[in-house]
């Protein structure tokens, strides 16, 4: 039967800013595609970056890719919402119509480190829902990061070396979930996502309805 538009109202909510980080190579990245692709009611943030891209990731898409002068500009003009230097380059995530799309019930996923999460959280505590994820050890962060096959052996080292220091935040996070399988930490990260969405103080929409329940 098809939904009324009362019931549409009913369902009306805030959108959630769903944070996703990790030492590098733990896979956030490969969890935020499958969500991306498994559930339109999330849109990515698209971080700016100063790193160069990757083999197969497109400008827009995977990240917008600047150089040191447009990063800068950015900053002057107070277009971050965030920014952080993170293994030798700067990251951000650009303001854009984030504020206005979560005010319409658009939640917005972002892969960023615990510098990012922390600035994000100061910011906008009730709308953030941090998630870290774990790898199963150390040597198959390690596998992970080289089986990638995208950086030389010098940033794998440099990724490595900072591991245990991204892994110290965990504790600054909601939620902890190891992925060891793939598929398994995902219906992880699902669950998580749709148990936020219920939450009440994001049910703007049920606020009428209890009322005339209770009347
Ligand atoms: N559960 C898993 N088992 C085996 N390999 C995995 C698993 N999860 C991810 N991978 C692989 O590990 C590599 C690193 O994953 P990914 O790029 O998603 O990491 P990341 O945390 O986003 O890293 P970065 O912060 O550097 O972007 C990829 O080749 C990915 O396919
Ligand atoms: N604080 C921010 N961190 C970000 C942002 N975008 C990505 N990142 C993090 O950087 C590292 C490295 O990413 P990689 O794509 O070069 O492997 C990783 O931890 C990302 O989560 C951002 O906008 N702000």
């Amino acid at each position: 039967m098809a939904e009324s538009a009362q019931d549409n109202d009913k369902l009306a909510r805030r959108g959630l800013m769903f944070i996703l980080s990790s030492p590098s190579g733990a896979g956030k990245t490969t969890i935020s595609r499958m969500l991306l692709a498994a559930d339109d009611e999330i849109k990515l943030s698209v971080s700016v970056t100063t790193r160069p891209p990757r083999p197969g990731e497109e400008d827009g898409v995977h990240y917008y890719f600047v150089d040191d002068a447009e990063f800068d500009r950015m900053v002057e003009e107070d277009d971050f919402y965030e920014w952080a230097h993170v293994f030798g380059h700067r990251y951000g995530t650009p303001k854009g119509r984030i504020r206005a799309a979560l005010k319409d019930g658009q939640d917005f996923l972002f892969d960023i480190d615990w510098q990012g999460t922390q600035q994000l959280f100061q910011k906008d505590q009730q709308d953030v829902v941090r998630v870290f994820i774990l790898p199963p050890s150390i040597a198959e962060l390690e596998r992970r990061l080289r089986s990638r096959g995208t950086d030389s052996e010098e940033v794998v080292q440099a990724r490595m070396e900072r591991a245990r220091a991204e892994i110290s935040h965990w504790d600054a996070y909601d939620y902890v979930v190891i992925n060891e399988d793939v598929n398994a930490c995902f219906a992880k990260v699902r669950e998580i996502l749709d148990a936020e969405r219920m939450k009440r103080q994001r049910q703007t929409g049920l606020i009428p309805f209890v009322r005339e329940l209770m009347s």
